[in-house]
């Protein structure tokens, strides 16, 4: 899955990306880096359809229908419950399918009841993160997917990200987050200067900028 050679202007002038050439890895986690405003949820939205954008530089990428995106915000009314929603998420792939209580993961069981508009911040997208990924899509889109959530939930979100990716789905997620990131199977992907400045594993990465930790590579990576 690649996007080549892609530039970008915002309607205010700016220049966002210019000729950015970015491949993504099957089967891994991809992992989209930068500073905040540098273009990672620009990128998201282009490649799942939900931007308006040249898509001639998308290449090899599944079409909308096989696309799981978690946007950052609520897509749900006020009044519409846990389970509800999960059950709505679910009947998109299959419409006679039915969602129990019990099916939920442990976090989300004894919320099932509530409303939304009842719901943390944190909550609304543990439903969110839990709805995408109970569908069977090619690719796994997930902009910050770790925002706002407590440290147990912020490792099962990142565990069940891991296992998208070993059951051979492709996954790319931001994150602000080096410390909390998936294991196994990760890319990482640099987006600065307009363009991807780096990719590839985490160790290459640190190898490349001479530092001992992701978050010094990042440091050093993006300046
Ligand atoms: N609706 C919009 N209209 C005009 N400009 C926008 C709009 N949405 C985003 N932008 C601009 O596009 C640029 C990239 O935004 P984007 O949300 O892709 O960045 P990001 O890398 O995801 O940032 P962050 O890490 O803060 O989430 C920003 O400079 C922003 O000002």
């Amino acid at each position: 899955m690649q996007i080549q050679d892609y530039s970008l202007v915002l309607p205010d002038g700016r220049q966002l990306f210019n000729r950015l050439t970015a491949e993504f890895v099957p089967g891994k986690v991809n992992i989209l880096l930068g500073a905040n405003g540098v273009g990672k949820t620009t990128l998201l939205d282009l490649i799942a359809g939900v931007r308006a954008g040249d898509r001639s530089h998308l290449l090899g990428f599944p079409t909308m229908g096989h696309i799981g995106y978690e946007m950052q915000g609520a897509p749900f009314t006020g009044n519409v419950t846990v389970l509800e929603a999960l059950q709505m998420m679910r009947v998109l792939d299959d419409p006679a399918a039915t969602l129990e209580v019990a099916d939920l993961p442990a976090d989300l069981q004894a919320i099932a009841h509530t409303r939304f508009k009842a719901l943390s911040g944190g909550q609304r997208r543990l439903v969110l993160f839990t709805g995408i990924c109970q569908l069977r899509r090619d690719l796994y889109l997930f902009d910050e997917p770790e925002n706002g959530l407590d440290l147990r939930a912020v490792k099962r979100v990142m565990a069940q990200i891991s296992r998208l990716a070993s059951s051979g789905r492709t996954v790319i997620m931001t994150t602000h987050q080096l410390r909390a990131l998936p294991e196994g199977n990760t890319q990482v992907l640099v987006l600065a200067g307009q363009c991807i400045a780096f990719a590839g594993t985490p160790a290459e990465f640190m190898a490349e900028t001479q530092t001992g930790s992701l978050e010094a590579a990042y440091l050093k990576g993006v300046s």
